[in-house]
């Protein structure tokens, strides 16, 4: 378990960083946060069992919400249930679309922090898992948040000087509490109006 933390670790610290990089922000800004060098990560590990139910239709495994951190890795056994919310667009309207399975691969899921961290450039995925009527799905996901003291606030260099932050700063605590209020709405409340 310990070696698998480790590996994960290192791979979310690349996730991170990457996203960041892609963004335009310098490997230096991203040292100089507090989860730069992610001696600041808070990692959940969470083991979801969804049991086949005749009345599949009629159940969710999980209710529709967003991770509230910054990225999660999710794993499972080959059996499809995981759907994201598309929202409207030229190919259709707002729909749950079915994450394919893909062996031996992780679906990341990006939560409200890294839309606050990014002034909201990496968008949170609104996702649900349903319940098969023949498979027995199980699910790990390993949730990256920071950890509970630590301020998170829109990175400087993706503020547009004409606009300003997007997102007041927030810890993951309070964005916690928002969210048992209001699922799936939890950022809502720290948007900042541009009027
Ligand atoms: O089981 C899944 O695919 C999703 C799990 C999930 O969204 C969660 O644990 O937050
Ligand atoms: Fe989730």
């Amino acid at each position: 378990m310990e070696e698998y933390k480790t590996a994960m670790n290192r791979l979310g610290r690349r996730l991170m960083h990457a996203m960041l990089l892609s963004l335009g922000v310098s490997e230096e800004e991203i040292n100089d946060t507090p989860f730069g060098d992610f001696s600041k990560i808070k990692t959940v590990y969470s083991l979801n069992s969804y049991p086949p139910c005749p009345e599949a239709d009629r159940v969710l495994g999980l209710p529709p919400h967003s991770d509230t951190g910054f990225v999660t890795f999710v794993y499972d056994n080959g059996v499809s249930g995981l759907q994201i919310l598309r929202r409207e667009d030229d190919n259709g309207p707002t729909r749950w679309v079915t994450v394919p399975v893909v062996p031996n691969t992780f679906v990341v899921n990006v939560g409200d922090l890294m839309q606050v961290l990014t002034n909201g450039r990496f968008h949170n995925m609104v996702h649900r898992a349903i319940i098969g009527k023949t498979y027995h799905r199980m699910s790990a996901a390993y949730f990256f948040s920071p950890e509970l003291d630590v301020k998170v606030s829109p990175l400087s260099k993706l503020i547009d000087p004409g606009v300003g932050p997007l997102y007041k700063t927030v810890t993951w605590p309070e964005l916690q509490t928002k969210r048992s209020l209001s699922y799936g709405h939890a950022l809502d409340a720290f948007k900042i109006d541009s009027n």
